[in-house]
């Protein structure tokens, strides 16, 4: 059943109220229990799904109305399917995209607070609730004390500040980002264009600035040209958050509005702020804005600056290349930013295409021996002259450890300070082409400042532009929140949300498989990790295979389908690439214990922002999200993970003899290349009719065993090599499952615990309520 439609009116509807409005959107997602239509139009037949149904007006969309007329005059059945146009009781239907909801149909939804405020009358559900508004909401209180005038908020209220009792402040915490001055700008001048607030002031130099400095005052004039600038015009600083100092002030001066612009840490600061002026009954509501270039903020799709980031480090990587490929086996070195996460070093190297190998933090590397960096440098530089490395800062750290023995130092907000990654592997790199006796040139480039300097590009201002938007109208009605982009869509987040866990490229999920095979760079994954990965899966087969024995119901066991038994992993053959997407599962506590995502509030609540699941490929967090729930580690699948587990209540239909079988999938490219990842990035594509198994999804023999073949120092299988083949891609491709299973093993042997299962509970009872 499809659920994202767009509505064409029929002629005697468009007539009236929609005359002159282009598209009006008439409700935005919902979930099965809220549907727009059934409200507006009592007594009619509901539409036959959870929708999100834009009403359009006839002469704004002339093509629509070319389909709805061709439609509606001679159209076959066949072609009326093609174009996917149905006629209804309430206009004429465009069916495009499944809904999450209608996988999904028990997804949960929330009050809306705001429901009835104009700049948000489309969002159903919130992250934040009434616990997050200012206090005395809802107490008439006039002439209080402080002599602060309130009115009393009752359903329909849309606002809780009036123009001239707010009094704002904005401060830039934390390190520059690209589209810092367009937040401020767009703060002070959508408070004063929007709501006509015109008491606004810049807190200099971060947190410090707070008890240190002269509030600056800042109007729409004195703020116009400043997003052309990198920077903030604020200044910014790290360290001396001082939560007693700041409220004080902020107490002290009347400020009802408190605008923060920073990182992780500033948002950790926010929370104390927020939390202290609870604490003290203050009626002041603290917005944060999330500010990070490393985009490791969690629950939201993506912070600004990112998108600027990676497109100036194009420009670094491009250099790189330009100096690699005019000398004689020549290395170009790029350092990104990225200090536990490497979303910049990962997305430039995807939009770059002439890199050829990425370090990540997340993904740790080797140097030496078969399989390592070196021998992977060897040859690229026999293949191709030349070879482009991309480096995030934070990569490689524990061995550089290992080989320079420094103190543990820290910054002023008690972050770690990072050894110079980019430097080390230089010298490295230099000292081993000199041990081989092999002519190179090896050029660094460090752009990091550079890039983390410039003004934000066209789509990171319109991003920045919504985010200040989007802070002023919840500030104005009295919430408190961090406000991002969820699934597609601008949130409040309640402050704990967002600083409890940090976003991190997975690289399990797909964008690192796709970044894999688009370098076909090895994955440096060690022999031992391997054989890990082997003893847990077996355990957890076993252990697998044992519960599900006991929970199988008579009838799955009895039918053979669903009930079928898993063979132990380390004879597990790699299943043939049938699924991509797993059956959905039909409670989120059911979820839990298989997907430690699924227990984390920071992973869930991007379910309760509520989702067009549809096509979010592009963003980094979606992108991880969507793969994570269609299946662990991205849809690659051992025969094991395939078959649903009971209890879970993921059921899928046996299919009947003669019924469609899964589809083969081409993965001749990898096949040529020796690649297993451009094969787990093809597997992946989620194909939901294939994800049904059934007598027709058989499994091939198991590929050979490779361990046996593992080199001396213990660096593993002919993998390493990078041998195309056949046998190449089937061991790769049965190790990276094998290192899949392994990580969700050891997610499963975590919650086995009662403890955890019980914090697991506990946690989501907190969350659902
Ligand atoms: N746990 C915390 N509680 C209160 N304040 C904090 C906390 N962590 C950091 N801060 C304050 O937040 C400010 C910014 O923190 P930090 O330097 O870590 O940058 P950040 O906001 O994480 O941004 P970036 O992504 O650039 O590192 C500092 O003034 C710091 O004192
Ligand atoms: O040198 P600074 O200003 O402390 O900032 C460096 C850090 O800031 C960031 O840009 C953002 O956190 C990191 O990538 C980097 O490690």
């Amino acid at each position: 059943m499809a659920s994202s439609h767009i509505i064409l009116p029929k002629e005697e509807e468009e007539e009236g109220a929609e005359a002159g409005l282009g598209v009006a959107v008439e409700a935005d997602h919902d979930s099965p229990a809220q549907r727009p239509f059934q409200e507006h139009a009592p007594g009619k037949a509901a539409l036959p799904f959870s929708a999100t149904c834009v009403r359009i007006s006839r002469d704004s969309y002339p093509n629509l109305r070319a389909l709805r007329n061709a439609s509606a005059l001679d159209l076959h059945d066949d072609d009326a399917a093609f174009v996917k146009l149905e006629e209804g009781d309430y206009g004429y239907v465009l069916d495009d995209v499944p809904h999450l909801t209608d996988y999904l149909h028990d997804l949960p939804t929330f009050p809306n607070p705001l429901q009835d405020h104009p700049a948000y009358s489309t969002v159903k559900q919130y992250f934040v609730n009434a616990d997050d508004t200012v206090p005395e909401k809802v107490v008439v209180q006039k002439n209080s004390p402080r002599g602060v005038h309130f009115r009393r908020a009752g359903p329909r209220q849309r606002v809780y500040f009036e123009s001239e009792e707010v009094k704002a402040c904005i401060v830039t915490c934390g390190g520059l980002c690209p589209g810092l001055n367009t937040v401020i700008r767009e703060l002070v001048c959508g408070l004063s264009h929007m709501y006509n607030v015109n008491n606004v002031f810049g807190i200099q130099n971060g947190y410090k600035g707070f008890y240190s400095s002269n509030y600056l005052p800042i109007t729409p004039k004195s703020v116009n040209d400043i997003h052309k600038r990198g920077g903030t015009v604020l200044g910014t600083s790290r360290g001396g958050h001082d939560t007693k100092k700041i409220v004080d002030n902020i107490q002290d001066r009347g400020i009802n509005q408190v605008y923060i612009i920073g990182g992780d840490g500033t948002q950790k600061g926010a929370y104390e702020i927020y939390k202290e002026i609870r604490r003290r009954g203050l009626q002041v509501a603290v917005a944060g804005i999330p500010k990070t270039i490393d985009n490791d903020i969690a629950v939201i799709d993506k912070s600004f600056g990112f998108d600027t980031a990676v497109e100036e480090a194009q420009r670094a990587i491009n250099a790189a290349h330009v100096e690699a490929s005019s000398a004689e086996n020549g290395i170009g070195l790029v350092k990104l930013m990225g200090r536990y996460s490497g979303f910049i070093a990962m997305y430039a190297t995807l939009a770059s295409r002439d890199v050829d190998c990425c370090l990540i933090p997340e993904s740790p590397f080797y140097l030496e021996g078969e399989g390592g960096l070196f021998e992977y440098i060897d040859r690229r530089l026999k293949e191709n002259n030349h070879m482009v490395i991309v480096v995030a800062e934070g990569a490689g750290q524990d061995l550089i450890a290992q080989s320079i023995p420094a103190a543990d130092q820290q910054d002023a907000s008690g972050n770690k300070l990072l050894l110079d990654v980019g430097l080390w592997l230089t010298h490295k790199i230099k000292d081993y082409c000199k041990s081989k006796k092999m002519e190179m040139t090896i050029k660094y480039i460090d752009p990091t400042y550079m890039i983390r300097a410039i003004p934000s590009n066209a789509s990171d201002n319109v991003y920045c532009t919504l985010l200040a938007h989007s802070a002023i109208h919840g500030a104005m009605a009295g919430y408190s929140f961090t406000v991002g982009m969820v699934n597609g869509r601008h949130a409040y987040i309640p402050f704990h949300r967002v600083t409890s866990t940090r976003n991190k490229v997975r690289i399990t999920d797909r964008m690192w498989a796709r970044l894999l095979s688009s370098t076909n760079q090895p994955s440096f994954l060690s022999k031992e990790d391997i054989d890990a990965a082997r003893e847990a899966d077996k355990a957890a087969n076993n252990r697998k295979n044992g519960e599900n024995v006991k929970k199988q119901p008579a009838s799955l066991l009895a039918n053979g389908t669903n009930g079928v038994e898993a063979p132990p992993a380390a004879s597990a053959p790699p299943q043939q690439p049938a699924t991509g997407a797993a059956p959905p599962s039909s409670s989120p506590d059911d979820d839990a214990d298989d997907d430690a995502r699924t227990q984390d509030p920071d992973n869930n609540a991007k379910n309760e922002a509520g989702a067009a699941a549809g096509d979010q490929d592009q963003q980094p967090n979606q992108e991880a999200e969507a793969a994570e729930k269609a299946h662990g580690a991205g849809g690659a699948v051992t025969q094991a993970e395939e078959k649903p587990t009971p209890g879970t209540g993921a059921s899928w239909p046996a299919t009947p003899p003669g019924a469609r079988t899964p589809p083969q999938r081409d993965v001749a490219p990898a096949l040529r290349t020796g690649d297993r990842n451009a094969r787990a990035a093809t597997e992946t594509e989620p194909d939901v009719e294939a994800a049904k198994p059934g007598p027709g999804c058989t499994t091939p023999p198991p590929p050979p065993a490779h361990d046996s073949e593992a080199s001396d120092d213990g660096r593993g299988s002919p993998l390493h090599q990078g041998k195309p083949g056949a046998s190449v891609a089937a061991a790769s491709r049965s190790r990276l499952l094998a290192f899949r299973s392994f990580s969700r093993d050891k997610k499963a042997n975590k919650s086995d615990t009662a403890e955890h299962k019980e914090k697991g509970k506990e946690r989501r009872k907190r969350f659902w309520k």
